[in-house]
């Protein structure tokens, strides 16, 4: 597979504080990478630079072996993000998803917004206004907003928090069957540690900006080699 993202020795910094310390992060083309740890740790802040709207001060964060400071805007575009709160267009469903192929020059949207509309439920709400939407709803809208435009990388921040159990489920489905039909990489960030292991084959555990252990999801749930991470995993606050 090969690596789609690489770090190396990377720091950024908020008014000269290290918010994210990383030695070296490799993230694997078509890998679902959950990033867990407590409230504070840096992990919103990695997708940020993944998502190249955030530079490092220090190291380097490589994708598809070029460098973030001058990546051209045709790679930009293969990242998409799905954060906790999303900000919908004041318009309708439709058009909030099918915003992300007009920007790309993308004039005939029907077919494939149709079919993502249809997957994520939402056939019913195609001309509600995105400000009447419920969580759950305007959470599969921003979906299915990233899912359309076909990304290479999908970042996920919280993309479940404060869901019901429906669309929770919705969400986590479509993951899985985007990242199983077109081997999208996927790298989640969550509180969730029971959504971290139904997802990733990879977890790593943030903590203070650092990346304390990182390895198959597995070996991360059931044989963790660092004490933090198995009083993690166990529920246990950590420092
Ligand atoms: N724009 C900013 N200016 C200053 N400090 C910031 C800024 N953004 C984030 N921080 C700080 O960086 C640290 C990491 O924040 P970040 O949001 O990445 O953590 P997190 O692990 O995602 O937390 P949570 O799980 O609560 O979302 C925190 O101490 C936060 O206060």
């Amino acid at each position: 597979m090969g690596a789609i993202y690489e770090l190396d020795t990377l720091k950024k910094l908020y008014e000269g504080r290290a918010v994210l310390d990383l030695d070296r992060l490799t993230i694997e083309r078509g890998e679902i990478l959950a990033m867990v740890g407590p409230s504070g740790a840096g992990k919103s802040t990695l997708l940020r630079l993944l998502n190249f709207l955030e530079t490092p001060e220090q190291g380097e964060l490589r994708y598809k072996g070029i460098s973030a400071v001058s990546i051209p805007l045709e790679l930009r575009r293969q990242v998409t993000t799905v954060f906790q709160h999303p900000a919908l267009l004041r318009d309708n469903v439709e058009n909030n998803v099918t915003y992300g192929l007009r920007l790309r020059g993308q004039r005939d949207c029907g077919d494939l917004s149709q079919t993502i509309l249809k997957r994520m439920g939402l056939e019913k709400l195609r001309r509600s206004q995105a400000r009447t939407l419920s969580g759950g709803e305007a959470q599969r809208v921003a979906l299915a907003r990233a899912v359309v435009i076909q990304p290479e990388v999908l970042l996920l921040d919280e993309p479940t928090a404060n869901l019901d159990p429906y669309n929770i489920g919705l969400i986590e489905d479509v993951v899985k069957e985007i990242h199983q039909q077109r081997g999208v990489t996927v790298v989640l960030v969550t509180h969730n540690i029971f959504q971290a292991h139904r997802l990733a084959d990879r977890v790593g555990l943030m903590l203070n900006g650092g990346l304390i252990e990182i390895g198959p999801s597995s070996q991360f749930f059931e044989d963790p080699r660092d004490p933090r991470t198995r009083a993690f995993v166990r529920g246990e606050m950590i420092y």
